[in-house]
């Protein structure tokens, strides 16, 4: 539970602690990406919808849900817990709530909620005016003039039967009633294309009870019990009111042994009900089964709480059951459903207050060429191995920059602009500076090599440590993966237990998760608002300050004992090219060597520690091919001896096992951002200068063109019919073209050299029970949700 929220004792019990920063991957993830849900399945929040799309003279525009992710807080953290109240709701909310003073003031889209109300508010006053009119008082024709009538009657009471209360109750009974019912329909017909088996079951229940003529009725009900129970089942798993409306303690009260004052929000979250594992047989699987006895008649589930329960239960379920069962067995009965041709529907949502169906990929929609605005500015994704590669191989020159960020300029200041998002000349010279580097410092001279062996070993004793109980692998493989860039730019390792390490580490956490959260995006749109305003953003630039300071720090113990006739590591070797190399515009200046090491630090060891840590989830969800793995790793070197990459040739499964985890595991799921160098042409579009362009990754790693089982875990994408491991030309973790990752050797040589010594040493699990998720948190890097494992000595 550590790191969500800190638990105060008070009065011998336990006070959820609101608003309390802790530390970790999770927090920084809940905080930065303004996690606006609090559930079992926690998603973020998606506040570019989809607005409009159009693809008219150069390129479409759109905006795009790109942030949508779950989070199984309640596995980690227990059945009561709580968040940051604040941060609940999305950005615009989450705006509006802090800062109502400046909000109401800004344009914005915020003022889009107020301006929807009026618009509903006013067709509702329209309709009162005329019930008013044509009112007779026996014969109440509907809601409105029932209402109206008990106005009468109650015109001293405070009961609520006022007229502005009757277009409030309207309203409510309109947002309550329209949408939830609507979305669920469209998860309906989700799930019957995407189980055309169950569809023609469906189908052939309602032929023979109803028949293709007669229209449906509610009596059909109890002879459709296999329709029923896919309604129920769809109702379930579209999990369509993901939260559950607030509550609120009425007296101070306890539940599950904590303390609850009174007045705080409640949250009883139907996620974690509609998904409970106690009460599910398969629990994430759409399966009709859990609503239906061994003789096929329908069974009701206690679990089932899609319209939550108690007195504040949904008001209109029978309404909405009603309108479920004739809509779907009237669609049924005379429409077969499928989805166009190459189009996979994704059961994923996009969650507001409702989860609703994801709009489809939108490459398979739009083409592999079309422009998103984020925030302010437009950016042109391209898609598909295909044309990636036109865009960052073939037009490598045209697309080599980085476009302008206000966000990156406020942290890399100066003429000099690190290696990431430096321009020109500087970057040219720096990157093929640090690309020597790298290879004097290890990868020619295989010191490297005996350097992860070595940090290898310590990894394998800070496992053993845990003596067999369950543990969080992601703090392990992040130290020892950033020793190996310590080893590099400071020629030295630190002990895991160091103290100036560990925040070091903390630090680097927390600027690579906001630097890919919407926090950096919101900067980026808004930079003159972001800059005063209080708010997670801001954590960007305190931590890069503070890793900062600890480079300087180590950039002046170089210089007391530095021998220019044998530098020992990267920071000697640039301060000694500084002595000679004056000039600035070739980047040899001290500012930006802080920035090149923080580069190498950003860029270099969370994207290969968390790749690692896919590799644990996927041969511990597939353990024959763990078992596999280590059938190898026994033939060909033993249980003694040390990997070296030598033996790289002769462990092709495994080979092919690491390139399928940095398929699937897609750590960098966009890419660096790139810009158009000039006006250029790009699939038949216009490209005009300076355009920020996107050659987005995950299109290419899961290219249903390129790859034979794009979305299954199948390490034969690497294997030959003689189990030869092949290159394929789509795998592009590490992107591709001139700006391609500068550190891909190095993560290669780590990659193999520390998968195989882990896997070599001990057999991995998870706790029972637990499914371990697939799905990551989306940032600049995709993380995998927080894990824990069991490392057991082979
Ligand atoms: C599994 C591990 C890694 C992955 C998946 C990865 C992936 C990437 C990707 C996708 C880019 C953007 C390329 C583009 O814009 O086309 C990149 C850039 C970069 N990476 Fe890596 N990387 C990894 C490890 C490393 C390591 C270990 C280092 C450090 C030695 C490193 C240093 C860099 C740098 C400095 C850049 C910027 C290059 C430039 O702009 O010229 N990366 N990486």
């Amino acid at each position: 539970m550590g790191n969500i929220v800190r638990w105060d004792s008070q009065n011998g019990s336990k006070t959820p602690h609101w608003g309390y920063f802790m530390q970790g991957l999770a927090i920084t993830t809940i905080l930065a990406s303004a996690v606006d849900r609090m559930s079992g399945r926690l998603q973020t929040p998606s506040i570019l919808s989809i607005s409009w799309i159009q693809k008219a003279s150069s390129v479409g525009e759109a905006f795009l849900p790109i942030f949508n992710s779950h989070f199984q807080l309640a596995d980690v953290y227990g059945n009561v817990f709580s968040v940051l109240r604040q941060w609940q709701d999305g950005v615009c909310r989450w705006l509006y709530e802090s800062f109502p003073a400046v909000m109401k003031h800004l344009p914005g889209p915020h003022n889009k909620i107020f301006s929807l109300f009026d618009t509903i508010l006013d067709f509702i006053s329209q309709e009162v005016k005329r019930h008013k009119k044509d009112l007779d008082r026996n014969y109440p024709r509907d809601y409105s003039d029932t209402f109206l009538i008990e106005m009468e009657k109650h015109k001293e009471s405070d009961l609520g039967f006022t007229e502005t209360n009757l277009a409030l109750c309207s309203l409510d009974l309109f947002l309550a009633g329209t949408e939830t019912t609507s979305t669920t329909l469209q998860w309906a017909l989700v799930y019957l294309i995407k189980y055309p088996d169950v569809q023609e079951k469906v189908q052939a229940e309602i032929n023979r009870v109803i028949g293709q003529t007669r229209l449906p009725t509610m009596a059909d009900r109890p002879n459709l019990p296999y329709t029923d129970a896919v309604i129920h089942e769809i109702q379930r798993m579209g999990n369509i009111v993901p939260l559950n409306g607030f509550r609120m303690a009425a007296k101070d009260t306890t539940l599950g042994g904590y303390f609850i004052p009174k007045g705080t929000s409640i949250m009883p979250t139907l996620t974690s009900v509609l998904f409970d594992k106690n009460e599910w047989e398969t629990p994430d699987t759409f399966n009709p089964g859990h609503f239906l006895d061994a003789e096929g008649k329908f069974v009701k589930r206690e679990a089932l709480l899609a319209f939550s329960a108690g007195k504040r239960v949904c008001l209109g379920e029978g309404l909405a059951k009603m309108e479920l069962f004739l809509f779907l067995v009237g669609l049924l009965q005379k429409f077969y459903f499928s989805a166009p041709d190459g189009v996979e529907l994704s059961t994923e949502g996009v969650t507001g207050t409702t989860r609703v169906p994801h709009p489809f990929k939108l490459a398979d929609v739009y083409g592999n060429v079309f422009c998103i605005r984020l925030g302010r500015h437009k950016t042109v994704f391209v898609s598909g191995w295909k044309m990636v590669k036109e865009a960052i191989v073939t037009q490598a020159d045209n697309f080599v920059d980085r476009p302008y960020s206000p966000m990156v300029n406020r942290i890399y200041s100066g003429n000099s602009a690190g290696l990431f998002f430096s321009n020109g000349k500087v970057w040219r010279r720096q990157r093929r500076f640090a690309m020597a580097m790298l290879r004097t410092f290890g990868l020619a001279k295989n010191s490297m090599e005996q350097s992860i062996c070595e940090e290898s070993r310590h990894l394998q004793e800070a496992m053993e440590k845990e003596e067999g109980e369950p543990f969080d692998p992601m703090p392990l493989l992040n130290n020892a993966v950033a020793n190996i860039i310590c080893q590099i730019v400071f020629g030295k390792r630190f002990d895991y237990s160091d103290h100036n390490f560990q925040s070091m580490l903390k630090n680097l956490i927390e600027m690579a998760y906001l630097e890919g959260s919407m926090w950096a995006l919101l900067y980026d749109a808004f930079p003159a608002l972001m800059r005063h305003l209080p708010g997670p953003h801001n954590g960007i630039f305190c931590n890069s300050k503070s890793l900062e300071a600890s480079i300087r720090r180590e950039i002046e113990r170089h210089k007391l004992d530095l021998d220019p006739s044998n530098p020992r590591d990267y920071i000697d070797t640039f301060l000694i090219e500084e002595k000679h190399n004056r000039r600035s515009e070739q980047g040899f200046e001290e500012g930006n060597l802080v920035l090149c090491c923080l580069d190498l630090f950003l860029a270099g060891s969370e994207t290969t520690s968390k790749t690692l840590q896919w590799g644990l989830i996927y041969l511990i969800k597939n353990p024959h091919i763990q078992d596999k793995v280590q059938a190898e790793i026994d033939r060909v070197i033993g249980q003694t001896r040390l990997p070296t990459m030598a033996d790289r040739p002769n462990l092709p499964y495994t080979d092919a096992v690491i390139h399928e985890i940095q398929r699937m595991g897609n750590i960098v799921p966009l890419n660096g951002f790139r810009m158009a160098a000039k006006d250029t042409t790009l699939g038949g579009y216009f490209i005009p200068k300076g355009t920020s362009v996107m050659p987005n990754l995950t299109s290419v790693l899961f290219d249903k063109t390129e790859w034979e089982t794009p979305d299954t875990f199948n390490p034969g994408h690497f294997l030959d019919a003689k189990g030869r491991f092949v290159r394929r030309d789509a795998f592009l973790p590490f992107s591709a073209g001139k700006r391609a990752c500068l550190g891909e050797g190095l993560a290669r040589m780590e990659l193999f050299l520390f998968f195989v010594s882990l896997f070599q040493k001990f057999c991995f699990s998870t706790l029972d029970g637990v499914e371990l998720s697939t799905e990551g948190i989306i940032g600049a890097t995709r993380t995998p949700y927080p894990f824990k494992i069991y490392a057991k000595a082979r």
